[in-house]
């Protein structure tokens, strides 16, 4: 019944045409540890014909112009932790990179009805880049210049970088704590509540409450999909199926943009 109810929702999706006739991309978002790998692998498995877009963490753990040097120099995700100050321009660089590039890729063969993407060029600005300004990691300077070639690649770039909506996982910042320390990542080990809570509310402003200041017209009134997933879902079948129906009543436009996000918790899910 899960296959059946999944084909019926790409075939709605695909129904909305996307831009230039293309696959429909759209992005997930949600907290760190929230759950987005554990949640897409359920999309996998329920709309096999979309195409889910993992976030790189291995690549900015061996970044590979570091790969000769000493053990450990080419971890960025390392470096960052270590020290946020000195190395958080660096990687926000090179994390908006690669979203662009994911976002900017069209695999060979027949083209999905809907990608999926872990996270975007969007929460690297509007959570992320900005949280660390907000917390002194990034100065004035180069916040400026991460806006400045942000906002001028994304205009030029256009309809090829827009996505269609989003689908915000939220659970508590404490629930992220406990899934991040279940995960167990070595370079996350002095991780504290504090920076979930932060990024929880950068996620609230943007997706929620729409707070944030955003710069591009069409990402103003995005439809966002808010997604309970405090409770664990991971062994409950019940849970998972009511999670899928629900993304699969979505119609989000060509794109589907899944932003997988953590945040406190709200009793049902709802498309805002
Ligand atoms: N709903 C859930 N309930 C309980 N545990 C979960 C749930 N979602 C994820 N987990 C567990 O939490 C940890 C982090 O999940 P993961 O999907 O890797 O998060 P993310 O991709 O957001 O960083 C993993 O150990 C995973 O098994
Ligand atoms: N400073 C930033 N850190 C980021 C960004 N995107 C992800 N991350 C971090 C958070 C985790 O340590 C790791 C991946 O976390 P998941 O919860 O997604 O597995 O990378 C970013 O843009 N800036």
């Amino acid at each position: 019944p899960r296959a059946r109810a999944a084909a019926g929702a790409v075939s709605r999706v695909i129904g909305t045409s996307s831009a230039g006739g293309r696959d429909a991309p759209g992005g997930s978002g949600g907290g760190w540890a929230v759950g987005k790998s554990t949640f897409l692998r359920l999309l996998g498995r329920a709309f096999p014909e979309w195409r889910l877009v993992a976030e790189p963490v291995a690549q900015w753990q061996k970044v590979a112009a570091g790969a000769e040097e000493a053990p450990g120099s080419g971890n960025l995700l390392q470096r960052l932790y270590q020290e946020p100050s000195r190395w958080s321009f660096t990687f926000q660089t090179f994390s908006c990179l690669g979203r662009l590039k994911a976002q900017l890729e069209r695999p060979a063969g027949p083209a999905a009805p809907v990608r999926v993407f872990e996270r975007s060029v969007y929460s690297d600005r509007y959570v992320f880049a900005k949280n660390l300004f907000e917390t002194g990691h990034l100065d004035m300077l180069e916040w400026a210049i991460y806006q400045e070639w942000h906002s001028f690649l994304l205009q030029e770039l256009g309809d090829r970088a827009t996505l269609h909506g989003f689908l915000y996982l939220r659970a508590t910042p404490q629930r992220c704590l406990e899934r991040l320390w279940r995960r167990a990542r070595v370079e996350e080990r002095g991780v504290q509540l504090l920076y979930l809570q932060q990024l929880h509310m950068q996620h609230e402003h943007w997706l929620l409450e729409r707070r944030t200041k955003v710069h591009f017209a069409d990402m103003r009134h995005m439809p966002v999909l808010v997604l309970d997933v405090d409770g664990d879902f991971e062994q409950d079948a019940a849970m998972q199926d009511i999670l899928m129906a629900q993304v699969c009543g979505v119609h989000v436009g060509a794109l589907l943009w899944l932003e997988l996000e953590s945040a406190s918790i709200v009793p049902t899910s709802r498309l805002l």
